[in-house]
């Protein structure tokens, strides 16, 4: 499948420190792309350059597989974007503050703000100044200004940061729906795991300006949430059985606990095995591991085999 956005050896030094380094990125279209990594990692830097506020010390970046060029601001008009935290006017209300967005955007369809307005969930408080707005309707006020203009691609800077547990939940719901409905693609930054795990389609883990990985939540999900836990008496043992079984895909949990991700492997076989061979099995139980767990290994650059 064809990417929106293609971002290829990407490089950005400021004053000479390298904080983007060869980072590679495919967003596919309709999807929620979790863009995942700890603050300073390079997620706003990266997302600036996507939409043109910076430019690349060296590296390409394509979106609508054109070339983004220190001159080609033509296709901003089809993406929308909060970059670090959404200011607005705020003594005007939050429909003025679309209009006025609009206006300056050159939309000039009538029912645009109160369209966006609805979707976000702020109809009926639309005639509200902003500074009596709190953070959550702000967040959303952000979301629905970037979405007034029917933008194809949805660009969000931590736009879940400083909301309470339900306004969390809102805004993901809010997410899930532009996806489905208006088939909006959505790259999204966090540095919370758990804010990203259960919406995103693809993540993208950022440290420090590297690229660890990008990977398919489909296909985490079928490799690594299920293992089996085996609780021993002899590790050195059991994993020269292990081995001996041909079973490679194991960690080392503790000094008694071995934990097996390859789910083709039959614990009663695994069991017999391990008796036959003088080792005292404690337990053996099937577990999930939680994707927390899996991005936290490999941010700290740990890995799943012994
Ligand atoms: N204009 C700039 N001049 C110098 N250094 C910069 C500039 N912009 C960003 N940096 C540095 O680049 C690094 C990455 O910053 P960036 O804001 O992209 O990180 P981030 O992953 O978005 O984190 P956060 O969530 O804290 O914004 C930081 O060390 C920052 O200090």
């Amino acid at each position: 499948m064809e990417s929106v956005i293609e971002i290829k050896q990407l490089n950005k030094s400021f004053k000479g420190v390298e904080t983007i380094s060869s980072v590679n990125m495919n967003i596919r279209p309709g999807e929620i792309y979790g863009f995942l990594g700890p603050n300073g990692a390079g997620k706003t830097t990266i997302m600036k350059m996507i939409l043109n506020l910076i430019k690349p010390t060296s590296g390409d970046i394509k979106v609508f597989n054109q070339p983004v060029t220190r001159t080609s601001y033509q296709y901003l008009s089809k993406i929308g974007s909060i970059i670090e935290y959404p200011e607005f006017y705020e003594r005007l209300s939050a429909k003025e503050n679309l209009e006025l967005h609009c206006e300056y955007m050159g939309i000039y369809e009538k029912k645009a703000a109160d369209e966006a307005l609805k979707i976000v969930g702020l109809q009926g408080v639309e005639n509200k100044k902003i500074s009596e707005f709190s953070l959550g309707m702000k967040q959303r006020l952000g979301i629905a200004r970037a979405i007034v203009t029917k933008p194809e691609i949805l660009i969000l800077d931590e736009p879940i940061n400083g909301l309470d547990p339900i306004g969390i939940k809102e805004v993901r719901e809010l997410l899930v729906l532009l996806k489905e409905e208006y088939g909006i693609t959505i790259l999204i930054s966090s540095h919370i795991v758990s804010e990203i795990e259960s919406i995103a389609d693809t993540v993208g883990i950022l440290q420090h300006g590297k690229l660890l990985k990008e990977v398919r939540m489909d296909d985490i999900r079928k490799e690594t949430m299920e293992y089996l836990e085996i609780t021993v008496d002899d590790l050195k043992k059991t994993t020269n059985v292990l081995e001996s079984l041909n079973i490679r895909n194991y960690e080392i949990a503790s000094q008694q606990r071995v934990r097996i991700f390859d789910e083709n492997n039959s614990s009663s076989q695994i069991n017999k095995e391990l008796i036959v061979n003088g080792i005292v099995v404690h337990s053996i139980e099937k577990q999930q591991q939680h994707l927390e767990e899996y991005f936290l290994k490999l941010i700290n650059g740990g890995s799943q085999h012994a």
